[in-house]
């Protein structure tokens, strides 16, 4: 009797992953609002709006970087310097930091990805001081990565796009590890960017409010972490 064939119904593998990166604010921490609240504030006072294109334009990006696009963009350099604009949100941040919340998924994947060996770490723009506030109350989730590169690192001479801090997180690994064996997790457009350009594969989980045009250089664009599908990139499965 000819044996039975069982049909095949894995989808296809779309890379083979055995590193993880992941970007932090916005993508593991709910950290996202808190920029976008202050700055909404900071433009109430001279009666303009904050939107998501502005918003599109800043996210992932180191401080200053994020503080020039701001100043610029609103036609509000003649009145306020980066610098000072960084001053004067601060102290909000500061307050507000603390609080910061995990996305949806991120304790069930990062968990998951931990309990089966796969190397992680996350790539952030934010600075240390402000890394150490975001996750004073995370610490099980944070000890899970084999390292951090954050936007003050000296290896980080540009923030994303540029793929420094991609390519800096990749050296820390155990080993030598090629960038295509490597999965980026992010929400900014920047972090797509800086992602591809480090030669990795990413997935982008995107606030809803984001532009969809955006999201064209993304590998696969998710809802929410708790949709990540590990076997798609033949990562063990849950
Ligand atoms: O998204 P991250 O973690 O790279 O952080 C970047 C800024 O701090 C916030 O947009
Ligand atoms: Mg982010």
């Amino acid at each position: 009797m000819a044996e039975e064939r069982v049909p095949e119904i894995s989808p296809p593998i779309r890379a083979t992953i055995t590193h993880v990166i992941f970007d932090m604010d916005g993508l593991l921490l709910d950290t996202e609002k808190f920029y976008t609240e202050v700055q909404e504030k900071i433009l109430g006072r001279f009666g303009k709006t904050f939107d998501w294109s502005l918003k599109a334009k800043m996210m992932g990006k180191k401080a200053i970087e994020s503080a020039r696009v701001f100043v610029e963009e609103t036609g509000l350099s003649d009145v306020m310097t980066p610098e000072g604009f960084l001053e004067e949100r601060e102290e909000m941040l500061q307050q507000l930091f603390p609080t910061a919340e995990l996305m949806p998924g991120v304790k069930q994947l990062i968990s998951h990805l931990h309990a089966n060996g796969i190397p992680m770490c996350v790539a952030t723009g934010s600075h240390t001081p402000h890394f150490k506030l975001k996750t004073q109350n995370h610490g099980e989730i944070f000890s899970m990565m084999h390292h951090v590169v954050t936007g003050d690192d000296p290896e980080v001479k540009k923030g994303k796009p540029s793929p420094d801090i991609f390519l800096a997180a990749a050296r820390r690994f155990e080993g030598t590890v090629d960038p295509r064996n490597i999965l980026v997790f992010e929400d900014a457009p920047s972090g797509v960017a800086a992602a591809k350009n480090a030669g990795m594969s990413v997935v982008m989980v995107p606030d809803p409010r984001l532009d969809v045009s955006h999201l064209k250089e993304a590998d696969q664009v998710l809802c929410s972490l708790s949709d990540f599908m590990p076997m798609e990139w033949g990562l063990p499965t849950f």
